[in-house]
């Protein structure tokens, strides 16, 4: 989390440095999805990215792009349906918190909901592999860079 005293700063965790450096102009905005799935002894799961993708070994929160028309709550739940065959159509998707995260070739925005509760067992329907980590591991997770704010801020919730 930003200190309140300090100007915010590239390596703050949980910090956007809007002043710090130029915004890149002209990159188009991407929305994508993602959720923190709890468990009950409090962990939480991460998918790795698998090869052939962009990020490919990085460890994210499942989800992924929500389509042309779509909300971002039935986005996440096609998602997880996808990726997970976990059905969250009835479960609370609270919402937490967001990254915002400029990449080369386009914009991040990703708002972070948490799940405790979902029908089925998670399984990687992509080949992904999948890790259920107490939160206080997830910085030690190779993560996308665009994630790294969220985990502060999953673990002052958790
Ligand atoms: N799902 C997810 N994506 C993330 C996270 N962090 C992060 O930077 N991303 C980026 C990686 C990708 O560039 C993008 C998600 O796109 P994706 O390729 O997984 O989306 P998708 O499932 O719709 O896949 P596709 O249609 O492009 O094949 O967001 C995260 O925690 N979870």
């Amino acid at each position: 989390m930003c200190p309140p005293s300090d100007l915010p700063d590239d390596d703050v965790d949980g910090c956007y440095a809007a002043g710090a450096t130029p915004p890149p102009v002209g990159l188009p905005l991407v929305l994508v999805v993602a959720a923190a799935l709890v468990d009950p002894d409090g962990r939480v799961l991460v998918a790795q990215r698998p090869e052939g993708r962009d990020q490919a070994g990085l460890w994210e929160f499942p989800g992924g792009k929500v389509a042309p028309g779509e909300t971002p709550e039935a986005a996440l739940v096609r998602e997880l349906d996808e990726e997970l065959g976990i059905d969250t159509r009835h479960s609370c998707l609270a919402p937490l918190a967001f990254t915002s995260y400029s990449y080369p070739t386009f914009h991040l925005l990703m708002p972070l909901y948490v799940c405790r509760r979902w029908r089925g067992r998670p399984q990687g329907r992509e080949g992904q592999a999948l890790t259920w980590v107490a939160p206080n591991r997830l910085r030690d997770m190779p993560m996308p860079p665009a994630d790294r704010p969220l985990i502060p801020l999953l673990l002052d919730w958790l």
